[in-house]
C-alpha cells in the first residue's frame, strides 16, 4: 500500500532502485535518485560520500555500512591508491562489473561499456563459498534477498549482473550499455588514448584513459593478446530456461545438483525408452526460472532430428543451419519434464535477450584461454595498461565449477594490477607480477584457495595459497611491453644491441682469425661445426685442445668437446646439445648471442686478471669467484691468473644446465622449461595420468610422493551419487590442463581437479 512506503522521496527512489529488476530500470532509478539528491554521478571522486551523506535512510545506511567496510580495507590506500588513473572496462557480464567496483574502490575513474541494452542471461552460475562471502559483504543480499538462502549456491547471471550493477553505480562507475567497442585509438596530438565506439558520437567515446580492462567473455580478443583452444571429445550440452511462476506445485519440485549416467543408469534408461532421448547427465537448477543443462548423445539428436546432419567437425554440426531448433526445443522440454517427474505443470519456456525460447545447445569441451593476462602499449610517450579479466582471460570448463569463481579471482588480480600502476610500479614490474599471478589461476579450486574468506583483498597473498609475485621475472615480459618502433627509447634499445653485437662478432673474429676452416662472420651458421668455439679456447688455452685432432665434419665431437671445457673451466653450461647446434635446422641466434657473451666475458676476466694478483691472495674470494674452476682437476693445471668466472650480470646462464626431472637426461638451456623449480624437457612436461602435454600455467603440481587419485578412486563407492557424477564428469571430458596439489608430480586440468576437489565438489552449470 501507497501509504505504507517511506515518505521521503529519495528514500522511496532508493527502495525502487534496490528493487529494480532489469538494467534499465536500476539506470533510470539510480539517475532519478541522483536527479533527487542533486548529486552529479559524473563526480565519482565525491560521489559516494556526497550519497551516504544526503541520503540518511536506515536502509541506505545499512548499505553503506557494508560498503564502507570494504572501502576501509588498507588496499585501497583510503581509496586514493589511483586516483590518477582513468580506467576504462569493457562489459558488463559478471566479471568487468566485479573488476570495476574494485577500480572505483582504489579511488579511479571509471568507465564501463555493454553492448547490450539489457540483462538477460537466465543460466545458473554455481558459486564457491568464497564468492557467495564477497557478494554477501557487497551488499547481494539486500539487493535480492533470496541470494544463497538456506543451501542454494547458485545464481543466474542476470540477478549477478544486477546485484553487481547496483553497487558499481552506488560507487561510482559509469556505466553505458547499448555501446560496442570497436577497437582502441592511439594517441595523437593532446589526445591520450581513446576507444573507436558504436555508437560513434557516443560521449564516451571522449573519454581518455590509461588502464584497458577486457572482460567481454569467452570469444572477444583485445588486439596484442593471443587465445589458445582446448578442444576434447565432443560433449553436446543443451541449456533450457523456463518460466518459475514460483507457485506451490513448481516449489515442491526437487532440483538435481547432477546425476550422470553411469551412476544411474535406470532413470537413462527409461528414459531413452520413454522418450527417445539419451543423455549423459543433467542438472537442474531452480533460480529466477526453471533451468536444465544437460549433455546429450549426438546419435539421439540426430535420430530426434535436432541435428539435421551428421559431421565430424563440432563447429559445422552445431552450425545453426544444421540445427531444427524446433526440434531442440522439443527435445529440451521433454528432457526437462521427464526428469522432474512432471512436476513442473505448465512447462513453458521463458524468453532469451532475443525474444526466442531460452534454449542452446553447444560443443563445450571447447576452451578457450589467453597466452598472457597483461600487455602494456606505449605511443607517443602514452603508455595504456591493458589486462583481461573473465571468460575473455579463461574460459571456464564449467562441469568443474570453476567459472565465477575464477573470474572474480581475475577481476582482483586485474585490480592489484592497476593499483600497483597507480603506485608508479615500474610497467615491467607490473606485467611480470600480474603474469607470475596469472600461472595460477588454472590452477585454483575451492580445496586449494585460503579458507581465510573475510582476508581476502585484491591482493593476491591473501587468496592463493602459494603465491610467488616474483615467479616471473621483468626480463621474461618484455614482449608484452609494445611500445612503437620509431620511439627514442626502442631506437636506443636497437642501436646498443645491434651495436653490442658488432663488438662481440669483431671480438670473436680477432681471437680466431688464422684458424684453419674457422671463419666467424655471423652468430648462427659460423658455430655449427663447434671449430670456432674450439679455436677460441685453443687461443687462450693452447693445451686444453689439439686443434690438429679435429675434424671439420665431426660437428658433434666438437661441439660436445668445447661445450665441456667451457663448462667445467669457467662454469657456463651449454644451451643446447651438441647434437642441436650440429644440425638444428636453424640455430637461435639470441642465444648463441648470450652463450657467447659469457665466455668472452669469462676469457677478458682472464686477461685483466693477470695484471691483478693481489686477488690470487684471497682463496675465500676465489673459490667464490671460480668453484668449478678450482673444484676440477683439470683446472689445477690453469695459470692461476686464469681462473676466472663470468661476470654475475647474466644470471641465465650462471645456472648449470640440470636433468630433466621426468627423464633424468640432461636438459639444455634452450629447450628446458621450469616449474615448480624443476627444470624439464618441453617434450617431457606431461600430465602423470593421462600423458597430454601440459603448459606453463596450466597445470597442478602434487608435492606428496603418494598418487591421492587412487585414494579416491578407492574411497569413490562411499561418496555421494553427486560425488560420482562429478568424478564421471572429469574422467570425461579429460582433456583440459590444471593441476593439484597431493603427489610430487604434475596433472592436467582435469586431473588436477579430481586430485584437489575429490569427489566431493559439486559442479557448475553456468554457461
Ligand atoms: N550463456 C551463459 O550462460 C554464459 C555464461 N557466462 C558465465 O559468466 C561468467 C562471467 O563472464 P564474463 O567474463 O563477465 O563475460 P560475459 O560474457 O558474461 O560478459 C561479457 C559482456 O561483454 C559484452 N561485450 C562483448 N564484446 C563487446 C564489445 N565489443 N563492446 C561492448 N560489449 C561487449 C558481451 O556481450 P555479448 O554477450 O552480446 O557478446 C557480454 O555482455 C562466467 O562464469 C561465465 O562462465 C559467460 C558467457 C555466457
Amino acid at each position: 500500500m501507497a501509504s505504507q512506503g517511506p515518505v521521503n522521496p529519495s528514500h522511496a527512489m532508493f527502495d525502487l532502485f534496490v528493487q529494480a529488476q532489469t538494467c534499465k530500470d536500476v539506470k533510470h532509478h539510480f539517475t532519478q535518485l541522483c536527479r533527487q539528491l542533486e548529486i552529479d554521478p559524473k563526480d565519482f571522486g565525491s560521489f559516494y560520500a556526497k550519497l551516504k551523506e544526503r541520503l540518511n535512510y536506515w536502509k541506505a545506511k545499512a548499505l553503506w555500512t557494508k560498503l564502507d567496510k570494504r572501502a576501509s580495507h588498507e588496499d585501497y590506500q583510503q581509496g586514493k591508491a589511483c586516483t590518477k588513473n582513468k580506467c576504462l572496462v569493457l562489459g558488463a557480464g559478471p566479471c568487468g562489473l566485479r573488476v570495476a567496483i574494485e577500480l572505483s574502490l582504489l579511488g579511479a575513474q571509471v568507465v564501463l561499456l555493454e553492448k547490450r541494452e539489457t540483462f538477460s542471461r537466465n543460466n545458473v552460475l554455481h558459486l564457491w563459498p568464497y564468492t557467495i562471502y564477497d557478494l554477501r559483504e557487497l551488499g547481494a543480499k539486500k539487493f535480492y534477498g533470496k541470494f544463497c538462502s538456506g543451501s542454494l549456491d547458485h545464481i543466474s547471471i542476470r540477478q549477478l549482473q544486477l546485484v553487481l550493477l547496483k553497487v558499481a553505480l552506488l560507487l561510482g562507475v559509469e556505466v553505458h550499455t547499448g555501446v560496442e567497442f570497436q577497437g582502441l585509438i592511439e594517441p595523437s596530438g593532446e589526445n591520450g588514448w581513446m576507444a573507436k565506439l558504436q555508437p560513434r558520437s557516443h560521449p564516451a567515446a571522449a573519454f581518455q584513459f590509461d588502464v584497458f580492462i577486457s572482460a567481454g567473455g569467452g570469444r572477444f580478443v583485445p588486439d596484442g593478446f593471443k587465445h589458445k583452444e582446448l578442444r576434447g571429445r565432443l560433449a553436446i550440452g543443451i541449456t533450457a530456461n523456463f518460466i518459475n511462476r514460483h507457485t506451490a506445485a513448481e516449489t515442491q519440485v526437487e532440483e538435481i545438483s547432477g546425476v550422470a549416467r553411469i551412476y544411474n543408469q535406470k532413470f537413462f534408461q527409461e528414459l531413452l525408452n520413454e522418450t527417445g532421448i539419451d543423455l549423459e547427465n543433467i542438472v537442474y537448477y531452480k533460480d529466477d526460472t526453471h533451468y536444465f543443462v544437460m549433455t546429450a548423445k549426438k546419435k539421439s539428436l540426430l535420430k530426434k532430428g535436432v541435428i539435421k546432419q551428421d559431421y565430424n567437425d563440432a563447429e559445422q554440426l552445431l552450425a545453426p543451419a544444421n540445427v531444427d531448433y524446433e526440434a531442440l526445443c522439443n527435445y529440451a522440454y521433454d528432457a526437462a519434464d521427464f526428469s522432474t517427474g512432471g512436476g513442473l505443470p505448465d512447462l513453458q519456456f521463458a524468453q532469451n535477450h532475443a525474444g526466442r525460447r531460452d534454449v542452446a545447445m553447444f560443443d563445450f569441451t571447447c576452451m578457450h584461454r589467453a597466452e598472457n593476462a597483461s600487455l602494456v602499449k606505449e605511443r607517443r610517450g602514452k603508455k595504456l595498461l591493458i589486462g583481461l579479466v573473465g571468460d575473455c582471460l579463461v574460459e571456464p570448463f564449467w562441469p568443474l565449477g570453476t567459472g565465477i569463481a575464477r573470474g572474480f579471482f581475475a577481476a582482483f588480480d586485474a585490480a592489484w594490477m592497476v593499483r600497483s600502476w597507480g603506485n608508479g610500479v615500474p610497467h615491467l614490474k607490473v606485467l611480470a607480477e600480474r603474469e607470475s599471478v596469472y600461472q595460477l589461476l588454472s590452477q585454483t579450486t575451492p580445496e586449494n584457495t585460503s579458507k581465510k574468506y573475510a582476508a581476502y583483498s585484491i591482493d593476491p597473498r591473501t587468496r592463493y595459497q602459494r603465491v610467488n609475485l616474483s615467479a616471473i621475472q621483468t626480463h621474461q615480459v618484455q614482449h608484452l611491453y609494445d611500445v612503437e618502433k620509431t620511439h627514442p627509447s626502442f631506437k636506443k634499445q636497437k642501436e646498443n644491441s645491434a651495436g653490442g653485437s658488432e663488438e662481440l662478432l669483431k671480438w670473436y673474429q680477432k681471437h680466431t682469425a688464422g684458424y684453419k676452416n674457422v671463419n666467424v662472420k655471423d652468430f648462427t651458421q659460423s658455430w655449427r661445426s663447434g671449430l670456432a668455439l674450439c679455436a677460441l679456447i685453443h687461443h687462450f688455452r693452447p693445451d686444453l685442445i689439439d686443434m690438429s685432432s679435429l675434424d671439420e665434419s665431426n660437428c658433434v665431437h666438437n661441439n660436445q668437446l668445447a661445450f665441456s671445457i667451457l663448462e667445467k673451466e669457467l662454469g657456463i653450461p651449454p644451451v643446447m646439445s651438441p647434437n642441436s647446434l650440429a644440425n638444428t635446422d636453424q640455430i637461435d641466434k639470441l642465444s648463441m648471442v648470450l652463450y657467447l657473451t659469457q665466455i668472452q666475458s669469462a676469457f677478458c676476466m682472464i686477461l685483466s686478471f693477470k695484471n691483478h694478483h693481489a686477488l690470487l691472495l684471497n682463496p675465500i674470494l676465489l673459490s667464490d669467484l671460480f668453484p668449478q674452476t678450482l673444484a676440477s682437476p683439470v683446472s689445477s693445471e690453469l695459470d692461476p691468473v686464469a681462473e676466472v668466472a663470468p661476470e654475475p650480470d647474466t644470471p641465465a646462464l650462471m645456472a648449470n644446465s640440470e636433468e630433466c626431472y621426468f627423464c633424468g637426461e640432461r636438459v639444455y638451456l634452450l629447450e628446458r622449461i621450469s616449474a615448480e623449480g624443476k627444470f624439464f624437457h618441453r617434450t617431457c612436461f606431461t600430465c602423470a595420468r593421462c600423458n597430454i602435454t601440459l603448459r606453463l600455467g596450466g597445470y597442478t603440481f602434487d608435492q606428496d610422493t603418494g598418487d591421492l587419485l587412487n585414494l579416491y578412486m578407492s574411497i569413490l563407492g562411499l561418496r555421494s551419487l553427486v560425488s560420482k557424477f562429478q568424478l564421471f564428469l572429469f574422467c570425461f571430458f579429460n582433456i583440459f590442463f590444471v593441476s593439484d596439489f597431493s603427489t610430487g608430480k604434475f596433472y592436467c586440468e582435469l586431473h588436477s581437479e579430481e586430485l584437489a576437489n575429490g569427489p566431493a565438489t559439486s559442479c557448475e552449470v553456468g554457461h
